[in-house]
């Protein structure tokens, strides 16, 4: 197949007989390869500890991709690029082995001694195998080698500062790619350009012009097979402490002086500098935990999280999170940034609605009702877009007025997860963009932030845990916590951009 001129590589995949390893990984470097935006001389290695042959990991890889529409021949062709190595990360003399393999692949496809190592595992050997990589000399090549890593990057700041560390002594801070998916997102990585690259928002974008931002990120799923992971987790770690806070940085940072990934990473700190930090018994000001119950979820009835696999029937771990996010620097200075997550909600949806201040009077229209203040909502998934809401004129002899919506739809991807970030992300790194991963400045200062409110709620037992029943949009406080400052939730379900455009 006919190739962009992007870089060889070989792509060592840790966790290659896992989960996400088959969901998103080899489909989206399929994807890659299948729209030509890889090297034909790239080579994956999937690492596993599975006793399998090359040809069992490549009927593996070949059922990841049976969802594709695309030709036999075209995934025949992906997969001869693929070999597999059976591994026990934390056995030294295997590293030999993975180390000749690799420089046979290298030879075989001519990959210059490019390499990316994705360690698509658990991160409690995060630290060992780069050890090891460094030490037995898999990173020793002529080439480039980067490193993929994995949420969680910790589970708290002294653990995230330590597993830094340790992965420092093998990699510069350059050569690690941290990922978070959220970043990949189409309409995430619009979140700038939509700011900077309309005369109509930047002036705009401050205290003087916005009244509230609303980040809303909710689910339907419950926690499924995952409650051994959840349980030490909790909705704050595992959504708040990454993709929630990315979001807000995209939203509140100041224009970077190029767009360059420092530059952007170095706004971005600024950003999570400035976050008030809250902790003690403040936090219940700014913040609200949530643990679903029973309930019904798109017409099915299920069970409480207390109830779910791994789960203890105690439980204080939240499954939602709605807080107040206060950046105190001169253009946010009194702005609330609202951010809301939450499993077992009543839709999956990720959107951000901006609200406007109120004009400063209402000059004669609907003098009997108040005008609906201007909103800017992001859609991030599952539908695709951006929708400005405004008053225009209702078509009659008076002058009364109704809500109008310009929309834009970008192509709709629906479904949970998809494959299209990891792609993006993995063709950044192939091209050694690390912008749209996360800096170790930026997992330092989130930490930080949510490690105060984690201390609070893991000394105070929340005795009205569960609060939400399955299938609602969260606890009553979450609603309380808004209605306090004036506001309320923006309904994200009648958003939707493609209700709008219809
Ligand atoms: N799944 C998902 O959707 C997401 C996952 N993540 C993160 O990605 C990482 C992987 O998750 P996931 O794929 O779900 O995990 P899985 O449990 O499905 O897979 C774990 C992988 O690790 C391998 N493994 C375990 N122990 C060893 C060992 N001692 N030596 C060598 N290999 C070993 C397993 O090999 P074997 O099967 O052969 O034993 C398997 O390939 C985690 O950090 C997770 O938090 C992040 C976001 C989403
Ligand atoms: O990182 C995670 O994200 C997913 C939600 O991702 P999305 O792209 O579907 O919004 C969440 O379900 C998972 O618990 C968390 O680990």
């Amino acid at each position: 197949m006919k190739q962009e001129n992007t870089p060889s590589t070989l792509i060592m995949i840790f966790g290659a007989t896992g989960d996400l390893a088959k969901r998103k990984l080899f489909p989206s470097l399929y994807q890659l390869y299948l729209k030509g935006k890889m090297s034909n001389n790239f080579a994956l290695l999937g690492v596993g500890r599975r006793e399998w042959s090359h040809d069992r990991f490549k009927d593996h890889v070949r059922d990841s991709l049976q969802a594709s529409s695309h030709s036999k021949e075209h995934i025949e062709s992906f997969i001869e690029h693929c070999a597999y190595q059976s591994h026990d990360v934390s056995d030294s003399d295997s590293y030999i082995q993975l180390k000749n393999l690799a420089n046979e692949l290298d030879q075989q496809f001519e990959l210059c001694g490019n390499r990316i190592f994705y360690l698509a595992m658990a991160p409690e050997f995060f630290g060992t195998i780069t050890d090891h990589l460094k030490q037995d000399g898999l990173t020793d090549t002529k080439g480039f080698c980067r490193l993929v890593i994995e949420k969680p990057f910790g589970h708290d700041l002294a653990s995230a500062s330590a597993l830094n560390e340790q992965i420092r002594k093998s990699f510069s801070e350059e050569q690690i790619y941290r990922i978070d998916h959220y970043l990949g997102k189409e309409m995430v990585q619009n979140i700038e350009v939509i700011r900077f690259a309309n005369a109509i928002f930047e002036p705009q974008w401050n205290s003087r012009f916005i009244s509230n931002i609303q980040i809303t990120s909710s689910e339907t799923l419950g926690v499924e097979e995952r409650g051994r992971y959840y349980e030490t987790s909790g909705a704050l770690r595992d959504m708040v402490q990454n993709h929630m806070l990315q979001m807000v940085a995209l939203l509140a940072m100041e224009p970077p002086i190029r767009l360059s990934t420092d530059e952007i990473r170095s706004e971005k700190v600024r950003v999570f500098r400035a976050m008030r930090p809250i902790e003690g018994t403040e936090v219940d000001d700014y913040f609200v935990r949530g643990q679903y119950a029973e309930g019904t979820v798109n017409g099915t009835d299920v069970d409480s999280y207390r109830n779910g696999e791994n789960v203890d029937p105690t439980s204080n771990t939240e499954t939602f999170v709605a807080g107040k996010v206060m950046i105190d620097n001169f253009r946010w200075a009194g702005v609330p940034f609202f951010i809301r997550t939450g499993k077992r909600m009543t839709v999956k949806s990720t959107k951000i609605v901006v609200q406007f201040k109120d004009i400063p009077m209402n000059l004669y229209y609907n003098k009997e009702h108040s005008l609906d203040p201007n909103l800017l909502v992001i859609h991030i998934q599952p539908d695709e877009g951006v929708t400005l809401h405004l008053n225009a004129k209702k078509t009659s002899q008076g002058i009364d007025t109704k809500p109008v919506k310009l929309s834009y739809s970008a192509s709709s991807i629906d479904g949970i997860n998809t494959p299209e970030a990891y792609e993006k992300l993995l063709y950044d790194c192939i091209l050694g963009d690390a912008t749209n991963f996360t800096h170790w400045d930026e997992v330092k200062h989130s930490w930080s932030f949510v490690d105060k409110i984690s201390t609070h709620w893991e000394s105070t037992t929340e005795e009205s845990f569960p609060n939400y029943a399955s299938g609602s949009m969260g606890p009553a406080k979450s609603d309380e916590l808004l209605a306090q400052e004036g506001f309320e939730w923006w309904p994200i379900g009648e958003l939707d951009v493609k209700k709008t455009i219809e």
